[in-house]
């Protein structure tokens, strides 16, 4: 199936406070965009990219990511996430028309695993018309009030964390859009809204989002080193088929 990823990477990562665009700060010496985009076309799974980077970086981007050749587009983000994804989700349909299937995957999330990738695109080829990865909740869940009394506790077995990337018909997506200019925390919170149903598949921890200065401490130390060993792997034995 022809696979496009929308990756919005037009963040001014606030929260991590590197002084530069969050999907340009370097791990290990290479930045999260780069490691996002290449993690992507390495999955075997994704044919083509289309990157949504903060306006005033597209020339910054494009040559961050030369490298991976002229299957990559670079495209001006917006204000907020939603708007970064819906001028990608724009720029695909002129770059990639004849996709069947479009991801949408956060810069932030730059070591997740190849199998994530590829089973968001299977449940797709399987008939499902929007897949999100996720986890069960770890921690004990509580509703509190504005001045932080507990008011109750959750029910946390049927809640799960939600990460990227996120899978759909690009029929599916588009219709969201179309549907909606509310902003929303994922893809797939405008999907439901929709009415279109979502499916999940299991998600992986070394898919975490790099938001704040801990974040990055653990990229370095664990998932780097582990994802470079990964691709090192596919570097002598080719990427796994898709
Ligand atoms: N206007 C925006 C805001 C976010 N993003 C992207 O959406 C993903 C998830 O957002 P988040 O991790 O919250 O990134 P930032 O918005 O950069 O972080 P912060 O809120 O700390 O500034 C990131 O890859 C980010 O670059 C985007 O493309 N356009
Ligand atoms: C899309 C997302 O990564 C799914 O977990 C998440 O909702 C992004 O949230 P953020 O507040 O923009 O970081």
């Amino acid at each position: 199936m022809d696979v496009v990823a929308l990756v919005p990477a037009a963040g001014r990562g606030t929260r991590l406070g590197a002084g530069v665009p969050k999907a340009l700060v370097p791990v290990l010496g290479e930045s999260l965009l780069l490691r996002a985009v290449r993690g992507l076309l390495d999955s075997g799974s994704v044919h083509h990219v289309v990157v949504a980077a903060p306006p005033d970086q597209l020339g910054r981007m494009g040559r961050e990511l030369a490298e991976l050749g002229d299957r990559v587009q670079v495209v001006p983000g917006g204000d907020e996430r939603t708007d970064s994804v819906r001028a990608a989700l724009d720029a695909a349909e002129r770059f990639v028309p004849t996709a069947e299937v479009v991801l949408v995957h956060d810069a932030a999330r730059a070591f997740t695993p190849a199998e994530v990738v590829r089973a968001v695109v299977a449940e797709v080829a399987a008939g499902a018309c929007a897949v999100v990865p996720v986890l069960p909740v770890a921690d004990t869940v509580k509703r509190v009030d504005e001045d932080g009394t507990v008011l109750s506790t959750v029910d946390r077995s049927p809640l799960r964390a939600v990460q990227t990337p996120q899978a759909f018909t690009p029929e599916v997506l588009r219709d969201a859009y179309a549907c909606s200019r509310d902003v929303a925390t994922d893809d797939a919170g405008l999907v439901e809204r929709a009415g279109h149903p979502v499916r999940t598949v299991p998600g992986h921890s070394h898919a975490l989002k790099i938001t704040t200065s801990f974040d990055l401490a653990v990229a370095e130390t664990v998932l780097a080193p582990a994802h470079d060993s990964e691709s090192e792997v596919y570097a002598e034995s080719g990427p796994p088929s898709a």
